[in-house]
């Protein structure tokens, strides 16, 4: 209930500053009139739709239309301090999808249950994330040729990142086979070194990894990610491809317009897609394709509501089954994480809530985009690590995030409520940290074994759709995330945190797992069961995968298994998840699918 009249203040307070820092310009949008017809319908705007879109309408000749549900994109979205700003509930530029109650994970999340961020706004989620730039290593994108899916290895995919990038960051010396400034996408080092950065590049020494860019080949080590900005402002995917784009007389872009279907002919040929717009049902039509880059929620719950999808979940729905495809929703992959073991300070200033409210913060980022308001806040640096749940030492199976805040900075009053953790929890744990000096170390588990799925909770497109990550069901993914905390425990103790910043972990018990040794292996299989959730990074939920897999939505070239004119080109292709954040893999795939199109209708690039 408090969380009803506390976020949408978060929220106007966030816009208030942000438009007093940003000048915003709004997209050109069109009002379709009924029953338009075009070549290309592309559904969303987000990480990979921008991409195909723009790349679609390189040709003169084709006309080429997106249809995205949310609107234009706000103030604070363009400033990276906060990111977070959709995060919360209640945004209108968010779908706020919870996850459905969790078996073997979410124990101490209300109902356990967890909020699900998805952006709803031009630029999707991509106008929301926290802009980390990192592509995926080699093995990611081999193991998916190697799964049967031709063209899709690193030798192959390499080229389409270099085509993306406009490299301004500081890796293009060192590292300049791996980098471009020819593509549409600035990508920056992040602006501002925050007051723990020496600290967490000092422990990553100690421990023996390297200082390396996350984009070449080498991936296990650390440093400050490269984030999608330009001139230290967010630029979402939809800033960098469409945009520009939108004064091409054949690329419209129209908001607001939720689609609800794709119209599938007798000769199972996809036409055209139903939406609603104003409260109204209309449709548009496509001469030669529909392309679904409505995400790794929305595209498997479109093929759904179109009749696409295992036969007995549709019939369940009253929908009649056009074709029988057992894989759509299912094979749902997410980097499942621990948000924030924390550990409280003695040296060192920096509280990041304290440090972008000063008035020297808004001077940087006015007059410079520098400054703590110019990264995501409280974002210090990321280590990759391998511990040895890939063989391969040179890959990385945990991520962590050092972030120069704790989760109870805000005395329990936004972050971890919006998460979804009981308000018993926050009482007795989160609130303990507030007013505390302090840093918290983020960990995603990149090689996730548990598998979930995406259903329909009724036919009716309004209704959300039943995410169900299943965290946690195989308990490999509870030993990953054990050995992870074995590891940040002694990063946690390096001398350079303890004696640079006389750090010491916050060791108190959560609730649920106080009767249990501390630091027994069974209490932190415990705590992972009650404090871990989900990294924000659906993905997989319909399967790029040769024809001899059963379980396959769609082939090498993206074209959905039995109807003509009709692809999928979002996060939910990738077979597998990629061990990275997922935002630069996904706008590699509307590169690739933009090209795979252009290959299919004989326009060369
Ligand atoms: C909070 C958060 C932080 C993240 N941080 C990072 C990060 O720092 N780095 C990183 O690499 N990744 C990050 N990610 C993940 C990454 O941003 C996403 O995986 C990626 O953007 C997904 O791209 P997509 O094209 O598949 O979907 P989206 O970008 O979500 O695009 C889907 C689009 O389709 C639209 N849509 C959906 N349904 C319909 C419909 N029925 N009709 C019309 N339009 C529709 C949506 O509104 C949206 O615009 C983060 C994710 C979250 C939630």
């Amino acid at each position: 209930m408090l969380q009803h009249l506390i976020n949408p203040l978060v929220l106007g307070a966030l816009t208030a500053l942000a438009s007093s820092l940003i000048t915003m310009t709004a997209y050109r949008t069109v009002t379709l009139e009924q029953d338009q017809v075009v070549d290309f319908i592309v559904v969303g705007s987000g990480s990979a739709g921008s991409v195909v879109a723009s790349r679609l309408s390189e040709n003169p000749n084709w006309e080429v239309l997106v249809l995205e549900a949310g609107g234009q994109p706000p103030p604070e979205s363009k400033v990276p301090a906060f990111a977070a700003y959709a995060i919360g509930a209640d945004s209108e530029y968010n779908y706020n999808y919870i996850i459905a109650p969790q078996r073997h994970a979410l124990l101490n999340f209300r109902n356990q249950e967890s909020f699900f961020p998805r952006g709803k706004v031009i630029g999707g989620t991509s106008a929301i994330n926290y802009m980390i730039f990192i592509r995926g290593n080699r093995k990611d994108f081999d193991t998916w040729a190697e799964m049967g899916n031709t063209g899709w290895d690193y030798d192959s995919i390499m080229p389409l990142y270099m085509k993306m990038e406009n490299y301004k960051g500081k890796h293009a010396k060192k590292y300049a086979k791996y980098h471009s400034q020819t593509g549409p996408l600035s990508v920056e080092s992040m602006r501002w070194d925050s007051p723990f950065t020496k600290y967490f590049k000092a422990a990553g020494k100690e421990l023996g990894l390297e200082e390396v860019d996350f984009n070449s080949e080498k991936h296990v080590g650390y440093n400050a990610p490269d984030l999608t900005t330009n001139n230290g402002e967010r630029q979402s995917a939809s800033d960098a491809y469409l945009k520009p784009n939108l004064h091409r007389s054949n690329l419209r872009l129209q908001a607001g317009s939720l689609v609800t279907k794709v119209i599938i002919d007798r000769n199972l040929r996809a036409i055209g897609v139903e939406y609603i717009r104003d409260g109204k049902m209309r449709r548009a039509f496509a001469r030669k394709e529909v392309i679904l880059s409505a995400g790794a929620i929305d595209s498997p719950k479109l093929l759904l509501l179109s009749g696409i999808g295992p036969k007995q979940q549709l019939r369940t729905h009253g929908i009649h089954p056009i074709v029988d495809l057992k894989g759509v929703g299912q094979n749902l992959q997410d980097h499942v994480a621990l948000p924030g073991l924390t550990w409280f300070i003695t040296k060192n200033s920096g509280n990041a809530v304290q440090l972008i409210l000063t008035p020297e913060a808004r001077r940087a980022y006015r007059t410079k985009r520098n400054g703590p308001l110019s990264v995501p806040m409280g974002f210090v640096g990321i280590y990759m690590v391998n511990l040895g749940v890939d063989p391969d030492p040179s890959v990385q199976d945990v991520q962590y995030r050092f972030l120069s805040v704790t989760l109870g900075a805000d005395f329990g009053l936004v972050v971890a409520p919006n998460y979804g953790y009981t308000d018993e929890l926050i009482r007795d744990y989160v609130k303990k940290q507030g007013g505390r000096r302090g840093f918290m170390i983020f960990m995603g588990v990149m090689r996730p074994a548990s598998r979930g799925s995406v259903t329909l909770r009724s036919k009716n497109p309004l209704d959300p759709p039943v995410i169900d990550p299943n965290f946690l069901s195989n308990s490999a993914d509870v030993d990953s995330l054990l050995k992870s905390i074995r590891y940040v425990m002694v990063l946690g103790n390096t001398t350079a945190l303890r004696e640079g910043l006389g750090a010491k972990f916050f060791d108190q018990k959560v609730l649920g797992c106080k009767h249990l040794a501390h630091d027994s292996d069974d209490y932190w299989r415990c705590y992972i069961r009650h404090m871990a959730g989900s990294g924000a990074h659906p993905s997989s939920t319909c399967k790029m995968a040769p024809s001899s897999d059963p379980d396959g939505v769609v082939s090498p070239r993206l074209k959905v298994r039995g109807v003509a004119g009709l692809r999928v080109i979002d996060a939910s292709i990738m077979p597998l998840i990629t061990g990275t954040n997922l935002a630069a893999p996904t706008m590699m795939i509307g590169e690739k699918g933009a090209s795979l199109i252009k290959e299919d209708w004989s326009y060369g690039d």
